[in-house]
C-alpha cells in the first residue's frame, strides 16, 4: 500500500477502504492518463472535423463502441459549439457500455431507474430514434431538472416521460393509448407538455413541498413528459392506476436500467473532485461505514426486488433484460448484490452481454459480470451485470 501512497494522491483513509474491499490501488494509477470520452448524436457524423479543429486535437474513434472518441484528458469540450449545439454528449465509455448491454431493439419500451441526470437515458433515446419510448425516474428533483433540460437542448424529449419518485414506483402506464375519444373533453386530463403549468397546479406542487429530495410519502409527480410519451390524453387516474396482475400482461417495459447510488469509488473524475472538496470530505461522502451499508441496502432493495417497482416490471411478461451498471468497484456493491437478486428470483438469470466480447474490461467475480477498471479500461470504473427472465409461465407470476 505504501509504494501506491507515492504514485497515487489518494489518503490513506481511501487506500485502507480499496484494502478493506479487496481492490487493488493501482487500479487508480491512470488516473492523469484517463481519457474523457465523446458520444456523437446519430445524424452529426460530418462535423468530427469541426469538432476536432474547434478543441485543437484529433478525436479517437472507439473500435469497441459506436459513435465513442477518447480525447486527451486535459480538453475541455463545455465551451466548443459543438456540446452547445447539442451534436456531442460529454459521456464516459464504460456508461456507454452499460447501455449498450441493454441490447435494445426499435419500438423498445425501456425504464431508466435512478436516470439523472440522464446521461444514459439520452443514449437509449438516441438508439431507439422514433420508436419505443423512455421512462425515467429519480428521487433527486434537481438533477431530474437537468435531465429535462438536457432532453431538450438533444430534442429528445418526444418518447420520453419523467418521474420524481423512488425507484420502487410502480408506473402502470399503457405505453401507446391512442383513440382515446371522448377523453378530451376531462378538465383533467394531460394536455401536450409545457413548462408553464397551470396555477392550480403550481399550488397543489408548493402544498407537496418542493424538497430536492423526495421521501416516501411524497406523492409521484411528474416531471417531464414528450407528446409521444403515452401521457398526452390520459388522466392522473389512468397514469397511476394500479394493475391487476392479470393487466399487467400488457403494460411493462422490455428493458430496465438500474443505474443505482452508490459510493462512485470506480470513479475516477468523483474521486479527484476531492482534490478541490479536500480529502478530509471523502471519509463522510464515501467511506462511512454507515453510509455504504445504506448504498448497499438501497440497491439489494431496488435489485432484490422487495420493492413492488422492480419487482413488477421483473414479473411483466414484457420484460426481457434487467440491466445493472454500478459505478462502485466493491464486492459488497457489485457480486453481492447479484448474488441477493438471484436467490430471490429464481426466474432470473445472469445473462452473457453480446457487446462484451470487444469491451476493454476484466470478467468481475461471478461469470457473465463485468468490471472496467479504470487501469485495464481506460474509463471510469463501473460494474456491469444484465438478467434475463428465463420464461417459464408459472414462474413468471411469483
Ligand atoms: C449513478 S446516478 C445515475 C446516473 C444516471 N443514470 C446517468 O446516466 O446520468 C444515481 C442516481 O440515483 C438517484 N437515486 C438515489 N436513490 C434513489 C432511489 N431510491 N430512487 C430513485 N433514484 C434514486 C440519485 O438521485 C442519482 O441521480
Amino acid at each position: 500500500m505504501e509504494d501506491y501512497a507515492a504514485k497515487v494522491p489518494l489518503p490513506d483513509a481511501f487506500l485502507q477502504f480499496l484494502e478493506a474491499n479487496g481492490l487493488d490501488p493501482s487500479i487508480y494509477t491512470a488516473i492523469d492518463s484517463t481519457p474523457r470520452y465523446i458520444r456523437l448524436k446519430p445524424g452529426f457524423e460530418a462535423c468530427i472535423e469541426d469538432v476536432e479543429a474547434e478543441v485543437k486535437c484529433k478525436l479517437d474513434k472507439l473500435e469497441w463502441l459506436p459513435a465513442f472518441y477518447s480525447l486527451p484528458p486535459h480538453v475541455q469540450i463545455a465551451g466548443s459549439r459543438a456540446y452547445r449545439q447539442g451534436k456531442i454528449y460529454g459521456i464516459d465509455a464504460a456508461s456507454g457500455a452499460a447501455v449498450m448491454a441493454l441490447n435494445l431493439s426499435p419500438g423498445d419500451h425501456v425504464l431508466d431507474l435512478c436516470a439523472a441526470p440522464g446521461a444514459k437515458l439520452c443514449m437509449i433515446l438516441d438508439l431507439l430514434g422514433d420508436s419505443g419510448s423512455v421512462t425515467g425516474v429519480d428521487v433527486a428533483r434537481h438533477r431530474l431538472a437537468a435531465c429535462r433540460t438536457m432532453l431538450q437542448k438533444y430534442m429528445l424529449g418526444d418518447r420520453c416521460r419523467l418521474f420524481l419518485f423512488l425507484a420502487d414506483f410502480i408506473l402502470t402506464l399503457n405505453h401507446y393509448q391512442t383513440g382515446k375519444s371522448g377523453l378530451e373533453e376531462r378538465v383533467d386530463v394531460f394536455k401536450e407538455w409545457t413548462s408553464r403549468r397551470p396555477w392550480k397546479e403550481r399550488k397543489r406542487a408548493n402544498k407537496s413541498g418542493t424538497a430536492q429530495l423526495v421521501s416516501r410519502s411524497h406523492p409521484p409527480e411528474l416531471i417531464y413528459y414528450g407528446q409521444h410519451s403515452g401521457v398526452v390524453g390520459l388522466t392522473k387516474e389512468e397514469l397511476f392506476k394500479t394493475l391487476s396482475d392479470n393487466e399487467i400482461a400488457n403494460h411493462g417495459y422490455d428493458k430496465v436500467l438500474v443505474d443505482a447510488e452508490c459510493t462512485h469509488d470506480g470513479s475516477i473524475k468523483h474521486i479527484q473532485k476531492f482534490e478541490h472538496w479536500g480529502w478530509r470530505t471523502l471519509q463522510h461522502r464515501v467511506l462511512d461505514a454507515e453510509r455504504t451499508d445504506d448504498l448497499h441496502t438501497l440497491q439489494a432493495t431496488e435489485s432484490s426486488h422487495q420493492r413492488f417497482q422492480t419487482a413488477k416490471s421483473w414479473r411483466v411478461p414484457r420484460l426481457q433484460h434487467l440491466q445493472v451498471p454500478f459505478t462502485s468497484l466493491t464486492v459488497a456493491q457489485n457480486e453481492k448484490v447479484v448474488e441477493q437478486f438471484l436467490k430471490g428470483n429464481r426466474n432470473a438469470e445472469l445473462t452473457e452481454i453480446d457487446a462484451s466480447r470487444n469491451w476493454p474490461c476484466k470478467g468481475g467475480c461471478i461469470p457473465k459480470t463485468w468490471r472496467f477498471d479504470p487501469l485495464t479500461s481506460q474509463t471510469s470504473g463501473l460494474f456491469v451485470a444484465k438478467f434475463t427472465k428465463i420464461s417459464s409461465k408459472e414462474e413468471d407470476y411469483h
